[in-house]
């Protein structure tokens, strides 16, 4: 029988439970989320458990360092209660809240930085973003010393750098990568389409259909990047996107931008509605 979620707030409180699973032999799964859960999450929880996780802890923190001064840190949405109710129905077995004084403690001073992965994409758009996510993700493996740790496919970049990041420093845990759960129209599920009016919605749900075509197409005739992503472009300013942060073409490992798709590669895109920035990205 699966155990009732539980919340927990302070480092001592998730080492303690994470220590009573250790001793009976059982392996702890990490699924890292900033709230307002929705399936994407949910499958991150199943996914840890099908790769092994006897016990799965989800992680709720939203991290202030990684927002920038201008972002929605206070307006990002906060809903602990239906959160843990949503936790319970994919049996998670462990809900980590800390508040902002137990993860960064006055005098805090570390920061984890990952080079190269970082310099283009959400990188330079984002000042900041990803030390902000590599220290925090840093923290809570260290926390919580899982044996695994489920992101989702949907934040490619951020994939990418915790694996370097992992890889760099020797953290003992297996980091898996899920793939993007999407609604019925294929816009990939994230807390920020909470934002979006009904006019909005329509012009996010046509991001996903641009990049499955671009896809299609480089992939009969991989010498296309950059006549694609030029007709991606124009369709997305057709669409209604207000901003485009990029369209790019890159190698599937190193995100360098590609000219050829003669390797695995990934077609990533960032663009704003009004004042709500959707990301998303598929295999070509
Ligand atoms: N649609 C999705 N499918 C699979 N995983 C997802 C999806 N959306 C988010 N995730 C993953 O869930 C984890 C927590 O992400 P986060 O809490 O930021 O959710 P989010 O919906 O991406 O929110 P935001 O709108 O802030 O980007 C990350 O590993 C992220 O990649
Ligand atoms: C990994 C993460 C939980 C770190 O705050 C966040 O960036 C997210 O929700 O993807
Ligand atoms: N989903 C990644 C977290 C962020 O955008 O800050």
């Amino acid at each position: 029988m699966p155990e009732k979620l539980t919340t927990v707030r302070t480092v001592a409180g998730l080492r303690a439970q994470v220590a009573r699973w250790r001793a009976a032999g059982e392996k702890v799964g990490l699924v890292p989320t900033m709230g307002a859960l929705h399936e994407g999450h949910l499958s991150l929880v199943q996914a840890a458990r099908r790769r092994g996780a006897d016990h799965v802890v989800v992680s709720v923190f939203v991290n202030p360092t990684q927002f920038g001064p201008n972002e929605d840190f206070s307006k990002y949405p906060r809903q602990e209660d239906s959160d843990a109710a949503k936790l319970e129905t994919v049996g998670a077995d462990l809900l980590y809240a800390p508040d902002v004084g137990e993860m960064y403690p006055d005098g805090f001073a570390t920061t984890v930085h990952v080079a190269g992965l970082t310099d283009g994409l959400c990188g330079p758009l984002r000042p900041g973003h990803f030390d902000g996510v590599a220290t925090v993700v840093s923290k809570l493996l260290l926390q919580c010393l899982p044996d695994i740790a489920v992101f989702g496919e949907k934040d490619y970049q951020q994939l990418q750098v915790i694996r370097r990041m992992v890889r760099d420093l020797d953290v003992p845990v297996l980091i898996e990568g899920a793939a993007t759960v999407r609604d019925e129209s294929g816009l990939a599920l994230s807390s920020r389409n909470a934002y979006l009016s009904a006019d909005q919605l329509a012009i996010a749900r046509q991001l996903n259909g641009v990049l499955f075509a671009m896809a299609e197409r480089i992939a009969a005739d991989p010498a296309r990047c950059r006549s694609e992503m030029e007709w991606g472009l124009e369709r997305l300013r057709e669409a209604g996107f207000d901003r485009i942060d990029y369209l790019a073409v890159c190698d599937a490992a190193s995100l360098e931008p590609l000219e050829v798709a003669d390797r695995p590669a990934r077609i990533l895109a960032a663009a704003f509605i009004g004042r709500t920035r959707l990301i998303d990205n598929i295999p070509v």
